[in-house]
């Protein structure tokens, strides 16, 4: 049998961005024999992404189930559908991700621009970027539930799927450079009263990586963190006009001489989640993100750096993720086996 992969966060809407859609792709030149079971927000999308990606693999075999991240009941139906198809999934890519109305900070980035800092400002964005948050259905922070959380409910539900299998799972999840433990609070994990909830989001996704590799890794489920890189995608454009992105772009193929995590395309963007797929789980280092990088001259390869996580920390989000999973199940009850 194939490898079983269940898939998040392919772009949609017949556009052919996104690092889910080129994700997809580079699995299936990989391997043509893999199951993908790409999830989407609704049929529609569903289609027109199998669409996309059998129009370029025509044999490729693909399903789909609906699934919204930032609607609870929504993840435990999929789920519950999940573990009727399926009897185990190999990978779980947990790839989705919004930043909600970005805003950059020009004033802050041109002083950054004399600073000896600028390479770092210009991968990390750290102090340049804010984003406005709200609560969503589930009276959760929508952005800390659509990057973290309800992937997190997914994980959970699949379990059975993932766990005491003859070969280990994998989950990879998507981080980013602009992770950072400062925008990141225990005692406001959901980033109610800042303004950087996706950082804070991606730092959390961090922590659950590191936290769930100490959990599970005894009973053959692994988990690993990417980051893609600045990539031109639904996300990027909405941060600036895609004009404007492709007038930045030869100042853009100039930076990447030194700023090696500008892949710009989702194709190099899904390099590290590519690569992770054929390594070995046992041999990798649970504390370290691999990040896509592109050379100036468009070589793609792999880059792991030590994360900036605190164990602890790790273990006592995850007991807080554990409360409210457990909040979320009594309400939803009626939802489960
Ligand atoms: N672009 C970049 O520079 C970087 C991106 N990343 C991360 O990479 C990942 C992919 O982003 P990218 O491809 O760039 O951006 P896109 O906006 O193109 O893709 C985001 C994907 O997430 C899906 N998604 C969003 N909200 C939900 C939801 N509620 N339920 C289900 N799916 C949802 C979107 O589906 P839909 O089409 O339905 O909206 C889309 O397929 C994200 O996690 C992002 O944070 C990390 C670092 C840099
Ligand atoms: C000359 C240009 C490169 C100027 C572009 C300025 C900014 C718009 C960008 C500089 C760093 C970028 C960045 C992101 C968005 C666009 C920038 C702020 C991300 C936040 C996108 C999503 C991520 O996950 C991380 C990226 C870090 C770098």
């Amino acid at each position: 049998m194939g490898k079983e992969l269940l898939q998040e966060g392919i772009l949609v809407r017949g556009q052919s961005c996104g690092v889910g859609l080129a994700l997809c792709r580079r699995l299936l030149e990989e391997d043509g024999r893999i199951h993908l079971c790409i999830a989407c927000r609704n049929e529609q999308k569903s289609e027109a992404t199998r669409d996309l990606i059998l129009a370029t693999h025509p044999a490729a075999q693909v399903s789909t189930v609906e699934m919204d991240l930032g609607n609870l009941a929504s993840v435990l139906r999929a789920a519950r559908e999940l573990r009727c198809r399926f009897q185990r999934l190999d990978f779980i890519y947990l790839n989705a991700g919004i930043m909600p109305n970005p805003h950059v900070n020009f004033k802050a980035l041109w002083h950054g621009l004399l600073t000896g800092r600028v390479l770092h400002m210009l991968t990390t964005a750290e102090g340049i970027m804010t984003q406005t948050d709200r609560l969503n259905g589930d009276g959760l922070q929508e952005v800390f539930a659509t990057n973290l959380f309800g992937h997190f409910m997914l994980v959970r539900q699949l379990q059975s799927l993932l766990c005491g299998n003859e070969k280990p799972s994998r989950l990879i999840w998507t981080s980013s450079s602009n992770a950072r433990e400062s925008a990141f609070s225990l005692s406001d994990y959901q980033h109610a009263k800042g303004q950087e909830s996706y950082s804070s989001s991606k730092y959390a996704t961090d922590l659950t990586s590191v936290v769930l590799n100490r959990k599970f890794n005894d009973q053959g489920l692994y988990s690993s963190v990417v980051c893609p890189g600045l990539v031109m995608s639904n996300m990027t454009y909405r941060i600036l006009p895609v004009f404007l992105w492709k007038l930045l772009m030869p100042i853009m193929w100039l930076i990447r001489f030194f700023a090696k995590t500008y892949t710009l395309t989702p194709y190099n963007g899904a390099e590290a989640h590519v690569w992770l797929f054929k390594q070995k789980p046992e041999y990798l280092d649970s504390l370290v993100k691999y990040h896509s990088c592109t050379s100036g001259l468009g070589r793609c390869y792999v880059e792991p750096r030590k994360m900036d996580v605190d164990e602890d920390t790790a273990e006592k989000f995850y007991q807080k993720l554990l409360e409210l999973e457990e909040q979320t199940l009594e309400k939803y009850h009626d939802l489960l086996d």
